[in-house]
């Protein structure tokens, strides 16, 4: 399994890229921005890694236990409140590929560790477990963390990490759900946007030291991406993103 991850970004970390260079998995091909190859070089430099209890004033993360009494019986649940969010289909019609973002995912990496090891670690080999375990490839998305409708955030999220300057008024909403149903519940937007080449602007790759990957990826490999069995990093929220994208939006082979 681990081979098959890590398959899944090989090719990414070649010091010297071809342009632009092409990440294989499973039979489908992800063509990268050869201009954002530096940030995609780096993503997997993890030094240091340690945990610690998670201090009371996260931004991010609040535990809580929450009791109540279903149909006279007491129960109790333990949930996580975070941050809703907006996630951004972007299919770019000049070269036919959708546009997804390619980062190291903390959560991921110790999902990935955790169900290894059966227990929660509390130290990491970094050697046994590469941290390309952790980079996944999704739809570009972002936190609701500021008082700004949720399409203007969605906006500035296809700019910041994709690089795409593209008006709200070209930005539709697909569909809004709750993800992380047993621990979350959090709530997640998703927009559909189609952009050109003439609508790009930069090279992406994230804000405030965010290291991101713009990836292209053409309908073929969409295609296979889903294909019965596949096993992948990439959250729900992409796979559906792409499904419905093929199933509503895609040209017709
Ligand atoms: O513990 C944390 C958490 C977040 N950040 C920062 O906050 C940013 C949040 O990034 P943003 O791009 O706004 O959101 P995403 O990390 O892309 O996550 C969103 O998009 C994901 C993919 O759909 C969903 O799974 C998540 O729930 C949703 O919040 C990160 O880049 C970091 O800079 C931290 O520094 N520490």
């Amino acid at each position: 399994m681990y081979l098959r991850i890590i398959q899944f970004v090989k090719g990414a970390f070649r010091k010297i890229p071809p342009a632009p260079s092409v990440v294989r998995e499973f039979g489908q091909s992800y063509r990268s921005n050869s201009s954002s190859y530096h940030a995609f070089v780096e993503m997997d430099k993890i030094t240091a890694l340690r945990y610690e209890r998670l201090p009371e004033d996260s931004p991010y993360v609040k535990p809580f236990r929450m009791y109540y009494t279903q149909n006279g019986e007491e129960k109790s649940w333990d949930l996580l409140k975070v941050h809703d969010s907006v996630a951004i289909i972007i299919y770019n019609s000049t070269t036919q590929n959708l546009l997804l973002v390619k980062q190291f995912r903390p959560a991921v990496y110790h999902g990935v560790i955790s169900s290894a090891e059966g227990t929660n670690p509390t130290t990491i080999d970094l050697e046994k477990y590469p941290p390309q375990l952790g980079i996944t490839v999704e739809l570009c998305a972002g936190i609701v963390d500021k008082s700004k409708p949720l399409v203007e955030i969605a906006r500035e999220e296809v700019l910041e990490e994709v690089g795409y300057n593209v008006p709200v008024d070209r930005i539709e909403t697909v569909l809004t759900y709750r993800s992380g149903v047993g621990a979350t519940g959090a709530q997640q937007t998703l927009y559909y946007c189609e952009v050109t080449n003439a609508d790009k602007v930069n090279s992406g790759g994230g804000v405030d030291g965010e290291i991101i990957d713009v990836v292209e990826l053409n309908l073929n490999d969409a295609r296979n991406l889903l294909t019965q069995g596949s096993v992948v990093t990439s959250p729900p929220s992409c796979l559906l993103g792409i499904l419905w994208f093929l199933t509503n939006k895609a040209p017709k082979p």
